[in-house]
């Protein structure tokens, strides 16, 4: 592949957080180029806590009330529950956008729908095809920007290592029941949306990413009799659309060329 993901590795959360935050920045002007939104969605994990940096909850660039946000995967749980993405990013990163200002508009999945996970993961597709049109006259959504985490066994979204969903072509929005991380009844953003999007950023630290992190960039799964990961999935089909947020513990051993800033 000629075209190559980003590599970036920074040497603390401060200095990750004023990059992304210059990173946000671009991609939103990007986005206000396309259309008078800006189309973002987020997973859970780490990637709300992250967010939360005052860069960019005090910037007067950040135009709140052109933001639409989508969750890029959730838990088939009640909003308030403790095991709710949409619970998490309220917590640590919705509540913490000024309040005197105009507000982003966010779609949490419909708690009505949670006894059927194929219902839910329809419903939160119907939410994405009034948002990005209707489903016949485009073929999948783009997203403006995408942030999402890595886990340690390479997963990304609700997409797992070897599951059967990562072949998903047609849906926009996936439902899962058998999640290896828990809670397992879950509904994801599909590969094909995911690698369609504008920009993708992944944030991946600590050292209990150091190995993922050289299976996702060291190993070359044609060669080595691998199996490709979901996060390398992603990167073979998105290449410099993708960006990724490393602080150097994650990237230690990874011999992929880095970069120290955007
Ligand atoms: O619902 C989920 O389980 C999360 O969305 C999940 O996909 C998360 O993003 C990764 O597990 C990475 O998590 P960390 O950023 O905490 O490592």
């Amino acid at each position: 592949m000629t075209k190559q993901p980003s590599l970036y590795a920074f040497p603390d959360n401060p200095t990750l957080q004023q990059n992304l935050y210059r990173y946000i920045l671009h991609a939103q002007s990007d986005a206000f180029a396309r259309h008078h939104k800006f189309k973002v969605a987020i997973s859970g994990g780490s990637v709300p806590k992250l967010l939360a940096a005052p860069d960019l909850l005090s910037s007067r660039e950040i135009q709140w009330g052109k933001w639409e946000i989508f969750l890029a995967d959730e838990r088939a749980v009640p909003l308030t529950h403790a095991d709710s993405n949409y619970a998490l990013l309220r917590a640590e990163f919705l509540s913490k956008i000024p309040k005197s200002g105009p507000r982003p508009t966010v779609h949490p999945i419909d708690p009505e729908k949670l006894g059927d996970t194929q219902d839910l993961a329809d419903a939160y597709e119907k939410a994405l095809i009034g948002s990005f049109a209707a489903k016949d006259s485009v073929k999948l959504p783009m997203f403006d920007l995408l942030l999402l985490g890595c886990g340690p066994d390479g997963h990304t979204c609700s997409l797992f290592p070897g599951h059967g969903l990562l072949r998903e072509e047609v849906a926009w929005v996936a439902a899962i029941e058998d999640s290896p991380k828990p809670p397992p009844r879950r509904i994801t953003l599909t590969l094909p949306v995911i690698t369609h999007a504008l920009k993708i950023a992944f944030v991946a630290t600590g050292a209990g990413k150091q190995e993922v992190m050289r299976r996702i960039f060291d190993t070359h799964p044609d060669t080595e009799g691998g199996e490709v990961l979901p996060c390398a999935l992603v990167n073979l089909g998105a290449g410099d659309k993708v960006s990724w947020f490393c602080d150097l513990a994650a990237v230690e051993g990874v011999s992929f060329p880095k970069k120290s800033s955007l």
